[in-house]
């Protein structure tokens, strides 16, 4: 951690005292943390409490977002103005799910006309009347997509699963790996299937490789071309790629240079997500976002939901030097939100100069990670509780569940609770000799066992609570996080919007291909590529 600029002394100080005095002791020191440190957005409910903070260093958190202007900041992306400053782009993903009359007339007229189309083919989906070439019904739809254009629709299509309107089966083709086309495609039917290629420039490698696989695929079971247009749809920026691979005008839809990748499920990006929820589900999921965006707008900053987490984030990255943040959704319907927010938050904020160019000399994005509990419970918890890295967690529930069984939603609650508790007071040295006495065991046994046993807790975390996940409160918990990374990358003077890291990777792999296909080209390559290139060369047969 190298933080000259960015450290401020006296909030250093305040670390220096907080982690000496320990969570267990503010706790006991002001027995109304929970409501000093909690907050809510319509029915959303942030305990901030088991965080290293009190009053005071808690202000002078917030005086940070004072200082970086971040009130102004969050005004210039709402209006559209070009903050994307390397693309000179505007940021307007929160555009999609505003109330027309919010927004400018000049994009509000398109969002509405590609909305209408989605829903009319959301309706005909669910009403059996979406039909391929031969007259049956369609019953799978397969996405594909990488990156923005799969994690999102994938993340949300699953989450929701409980408001789906139909039975229709959603399929999600990502990887290069031949394996992931050619497995689906086994499971698919020529005649009821339709293909979503989903592509914001429509010149990704991996989405371009499997769409024309699926496309050859149908060929070869119905070679009259026409029939294409009846099960292909594609979205992209650049509809004349699109149009050029073959799909019918009637089967694009736009979407637009000011909607980021990652923030684009909003966008026709996120059909699949309409098509399985549904008109009104769908706009439920756009008003809980929309409900978010007016919060993170105008809600002081001392109660607003993403700057809190933003500045926590801050706080733990920059001054205690964590460089990891976990998120543990307590809900299977959040199954693959942890992979969404690795891209959201790790392409966003993945950054090491500031807007103007020059270098950062602190911490900028966290590395974040994940998974389901109580799953994670019997995998990767031994670490954050023993280990000895410090690991901020967030912790995802809700109150009641989409499918219950029994009390199995309380089981899951209470051992959400019981994490995060353990966490944060741990369990003290002569609180385990006492039990190991009572147990019958003595002296340096007993001193043995309870310094393996110890856990030191003072770690700390958020819990975010929900009552049921529903559409509503899926689009509150993206854009919750979509603005805590976004005043985050206010605060570190970083472009959380552009990706040019990316770009490399995808450069080399063109050359390497080329290498593989011409092995005579392989010398300008460095010897453990070189190397690696002849293995794979001699392995073919
Ligand atoms: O939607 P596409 O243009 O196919 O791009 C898909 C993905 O490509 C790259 O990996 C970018 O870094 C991502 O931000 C983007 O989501």
């Amino acid at each position: 951690m190298s933080n000259t600029a960015f450290i401020k002394p006296a909030l250093a100080e305040h670390k220096a005292r907080l982690l000496e005095e320990g969570l267990q002791t503010l706790f006991a020191k002001d027995t109304n943390r929970f409501e000093q440190f909690s907050a809510q957005c319509n029915g959303l409910l942030l305990d901030y409490s088991k965080n290293l903070i009190d009053e005071d260093s808690f202000a002078q958190l917030l005086d940070l977002a004072e200082k970086a202007d971040l009130r102004k900041k969050v005004e210039a992306m709402f209006k559209g103005e070009p903050i994307n400053n390397t693309e000179k782009r505007q940021v307007l993903h929160t555009a999609l799910r505003a109330n027309p009359n919010d927004i400018s007339n000049a994009i509000a007229e398109d969002i509405t006309t590609a909305k209408n189309r989605i829903y009319e083919l959301s309706d005909k989906l669910s009403s059996g009347k979406l039909k391929g070439h031969t007259g049956k019904q369609i019953d799978t739809v397969v996405n594909i997509g990488v990156g923005g254009s799969d994690l999102g629709p994938y993340m949300a299509v699953e989450a929701l699963t409980a408001y789906h309107a139909q039975d229709t089966r959603f399929v999600f083709v990502s990887n290069i790996d031949p394996v992931h086309i050619s497995r689906t495609l086994k499971s698919c039917d020529p005649e009821t299937t339709l293909f979503i290629i989903c592509s914001k420039t429509f010149t990704t490698l991996e989405t371009l490789a499997n769409a024309n696989a699926a496309r050859d695929w149908f060929l070869t079971h119905q070679p009259d071309e026409a029939a294409i247009g009846a099960h292909f749809l594609a979205v992209s920026t650049n509809l004349e790629a699109a149009a050029k691979f073959g799909i019918p005008e009637q089967n694009l839809y736009p979407m637009w240079d000011w909607v980021g990748g990652r923030y684009s499920l909003w966008s026709a990006i996120g059909i699949t997500i309409a098509l399985a929820i549904g008109k009104q589900q769908f706009e439920s999921f756009l008003s809980g976002a929309r409900e978010m965006d007016q919060h993170f707008r105008q809600a002081d900053f001392k109660a607003n939901l993403p700057v809190i987490m933003a500045l926590l984030g801050i706080w733990y990255s920059d001054y205690f030097g964590a460089q990891t943040q976990a998120l543990i959704c307590y809900d299977q319907n959040l199954s693959q939100f942890p992979a969404y927010l690795q891209q959201l938050d790790m392409e966003s904020n993945g950054k090491s100069v500031k807007k103007n160019g020059q270098a950062v000399d602190y911490a900028t994005g966290a590395i974040l990670w994940g998974g389901v509990g109580t799953n994670t419970q019997h995998s990767f918890h031994q670490l954050i509780h023993q280990g000895t890295h410090l690991i901020p967690v967030d912790f995802i529930v809700g109150t009641r569940s989409t499918d219950p069984i029994s009390d199995q939603q309380a089981a899951l609650f209470s051992n959400c609770l019981a994490q995060s508790q353990a966490m944060m007071q741990g369990r003290s040295k002569s609180s385990l000799i006492e039990e190991l006495n009572d147990q019958g065991v003595e002296g340096v046994d007993a001193t043995f066992l309870a310094d393996h046993r110890y856990v030191e807790g003072n770690k700390p975390s958020n819990t975010l609570v929900y009552e049921k996940l529903t559409p509503y409160v899926l689009g509150q918990l993206i854009a919750l996080y979509e603005h805590k990374i976004f005043a985050q990358s206010v605060l570190w003077d970083i472009n959380a919007f552009d990706q040019w890291g990316v770009e490399l990777g995808k450069q080399l792999s063109k050359q390497i291909t080329s290498v593989l296909h011409d092995p005579g080209k392989a010398d300008q390559q460095d010897s453990s590529t070189r190397g690696l290139i002849e293995f794979f060369s001699r392995h073919q047969k």
